[in-house]
C-alpha cells in the first residue's frame, strides 16, 4: 500500500528512454520499490512508458512488453519526468531538450552529452524552470556531483582526483593481478555491463574526459567542455608497463585530474595513466571500483569510494536523482542552475606539474647516465631516484649490452617533461625510450 501522504498527489508521470544496462536495472527499482518510492517522493511514479530502439528484442521480464514503445517524442510529450538513459549525442539531446521545453524535469546519465553541451541544456531547463540532474553521469553510484554541485558550494575547491572510469580500472586491474591483455580485458568489461555502448570511449579515456570536464565545471564554477580535456587513454599501456610499475612498488590507474593553475586564475584538466604508489588509497581501488577525492580550502580533503560501473549501481544514482526532482514536482522547489560565473580560463597543458618515470634501453658504458642527466638538467628537471637493472647481452653480436634505466624526477612542468623526452630520445646511447608514466 502507498504511504497515505503519496495518495494525496496525483501521480507523476515518469518516461525511461533507452532500456540498456542501465535502463533496465531503472525499470526493475521503479517497479519493484513503487510504493517505497512513491512514499518518499509523496505521490506515485507512474512509470508511463520505455522507449526503445527494438520493441521485439528480449528483454528482462521485469520490463513491461506494453510499456515499450519506438516512438519517443510521442512519451517525451506526455511525461512530468523524462529519465534519459540511451547515451551519446543525438537523439539524446533533441529528446531532452523537447523534454525540457514541454515543462518535463530530466534525469540523465549522459556524460558525453553533458560534456559537450551541458550548457545547452543546462540554459533550458533554466528557461522552463525545470530541473537538470545527472549524478549518475559521474562515476556511477558514488554520490559526487551533488557533494560538489551542492554540499561543497560555500567553499573553494582547489583540485579533484580520482578514478573516475569503471572499465578501465577494471582492465588494469585484470592485467596486474592475472595477467590478461587489454582486449581480453575489455570483453570481460563489457559483459559486466560496464563498457560503454563503444568501449573505445572508455580506453581511449573520452569517457573519463567527459566526467573529468564536468567534475571541472561543477568545482570551479566554469565552463569546461570535453574539448578542453588534455587526455591520454590506456592503450599504450602494455603488459610490461603493468609489470614495471609493480617493480618499483606501484600500479597504473587511469587518473582524471582537475586542479587550478599555480596562479589561481586558470584550470587544468587532464586525464591520463599514471604510476599510483602501491600505498596511496588509490592503489586500493580494485575492477570496477572508482574513488575520487576532493580537495577544498576550508573543508580540507574528501573522499568519495564506490561502484563507479554497472546497472544496478548507477540505477541507484538515476533513482536518487529522480527522488530529488519528483519531490520538487510534489512540494515545490528546484534543484540548482548552472555555476559558470568564474570564468577561468583553461591553461596549457603544459603548465601542469608532475612528477615522472621514465624508462630507458641504454646502452652499458662509461658515461651514459651522466650523459642523460646533462639532459634533465637542461630541462630544469631534477632527479629524484635512478635505478639500473643488470644489462642484458645484445641481439648482435660484439654490439653495447643493454641496460635498463629507470628515472623518478622531482615534480617539474609537463612542457618540461616532454622537451626532456624529445631531447633524451635524440641521444645516441639511448636506444629507446619504453616508457613515460606520470607518477602521482
Ligand atoms: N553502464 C554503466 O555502467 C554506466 C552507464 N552510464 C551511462 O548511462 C547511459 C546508458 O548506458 P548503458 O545502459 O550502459 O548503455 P546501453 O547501450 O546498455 O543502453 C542504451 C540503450 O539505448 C537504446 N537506444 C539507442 N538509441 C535509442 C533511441 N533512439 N531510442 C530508444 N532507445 C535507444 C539502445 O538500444 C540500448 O538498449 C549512457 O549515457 C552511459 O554513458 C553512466 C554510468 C554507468
Ligand atoms: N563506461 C563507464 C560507465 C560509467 O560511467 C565506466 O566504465 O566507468
Ligand atoms: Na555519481
Amino acid at each position: 500500500m502507498p504511504h497515505p501522504s503519496s495518495s494525496a498527489h496525483p501521480p507523476l508521470r515518469v518516461a525511461v528512454l533507452g532500456c540498456g544496462v542501465v535502463g533496465t536495472e531503472v525499470v526493475r527499482r521503479l517497479v519493484t520499490e513503487a510504493d517505497e518510492l512513491a512514499a518518499r517522493v509523496g505521490a506515485p511514479l507512474e512509470l508511463v512508458g520505455v522507449a526503445v530502439r527494438d520493441v521485439d528484442a528480449e528483454r528482462d521480464p521485469v520490463v513491461d512488453r506494453a510499456l515499450l514503445t519506438g516512438d519517443a517524442d510521442a512519451l517525451v510529450d506526455k511525461a512530468d519526468v523524462v529519465v534519459e538513459l540511451i547515451g551519446g549525442t543525438e537523439p539524446a539531446r533533441t529528446l531532452l531538450l523537447r523534454a525540457i521545453e514541454h515543462g518535463a524535469s530530466v534525469v540523465t546519465a549522459n556524460k558525453a552529452l553533458l560534456a559537450q553541451d551541458g550548457p545547452t541544456l543546462y540554459a533550458a531547463a533554466d528557461a522552463a524552470g525545470v530541473d537538470l540532474y545527472f549524478e549518475a553521469a559521474v562515476a556511477g553510484a558514488i554520490p559526487i556531483v551533488r557533494p560538489v554541485r551542492e554540499s561543497l558550494a560555500g567553499d573553494t575547491v582547489r583540485r579533484v582526483l580520482g578514478i573516475v572510469n569503471g572499465t578501465t580500472n577494471y582492465v588494469l586491474d585484470r592485467m596486474a593481478t592475472d595477467g590478461l591483455d587489454l582486449d581480453a580485458a575489455v570483453a570481460e568489461a563489457q559483459a559486466l555491463g560496464y563498457a560503454e555502448a563503444d568501449p573505445t570511449a572508455d580506453v581511449e579515456g573520452y569517457d573519463a574526459a567527459a566526467k573529468a570536464a564536468i567534475l571541472a565545471s561543477l568545482a570551479f564554477h566554469t565552463r569546461v567542455s570535453i574539448d578542453d580535456v588534455d587526455r591520454t587513454g590506456i592503450t599504450g599501456v602494455t603488459a610490461d608497463d603493468v609489470a614495471w610499475a609493480a617493480r618499483t612498488g606501484h600500479v597504473v590507474k587511469l587518473l582524471a585530474i582537475a586542479e587550478r593553475g599555480a596562479d589561481g586564475d586558470g584550470v587544468l584538466v587532464r586525464v591520463h595513466p599514471a604510476l599510483v604508489p602501491s600505498e596511496h588509497p588509490l592503489a586500493g581501488v580494485r575492477g570496477a571500483f572508482n574513488a575520487v577525492f576532493v580537495e577544498a580550502e576550508a573543508a580540507g580533503e574528501l573522499m568519495f569510494y564506490g561502484r563507479g560501473a554497472g546497472g544496478a549501481p548507477t540505477s541507484s544514482a538515476v533513482l536518487g536523482d529522480l527522488v530529488q526532482v519528483a519531490r520538487h514536482r510534489v512540494l515545490g522547489g528546484k534543484g540548482p542552475v548552472e555555476s559558470s560565473h568564474a570564468d577561468l580560463r583553461v591553461l596549457d597543458p603544459g603548465d601542469a606539474r608532475t612528477r615522472c618515470q621514465l624508462r630507458l634501453e641504454v646502452a652499458d658504458r662509461p658515461g651514459v647516465l651522466a650523459r642523460v642527466a646533462t639532459e634533465l638538467a637542461a630541462q630544469d628537471v631534477s632527479i629524484e631516484a635512478v635505478r639500473q637493472t643488470p644489462p642484458t647481452d645484445p641481439a648482435t653480436p660484439g654490439a653495447d649490452r643493454v641496460a635498463t634505466l629507470v628515472i623518478t624526477t622531482h615534480t617539474a612542468t609537463e612542457r618540461a617533461l616532454r622537451a626532456t623526452v624529445e631531447a633524451v630520445t635524440g641521444l645516441d646511447v639511448v636506444h629507446r625510450v619504453v616508457s613515460v608514466l606520470p607518477v602521482l
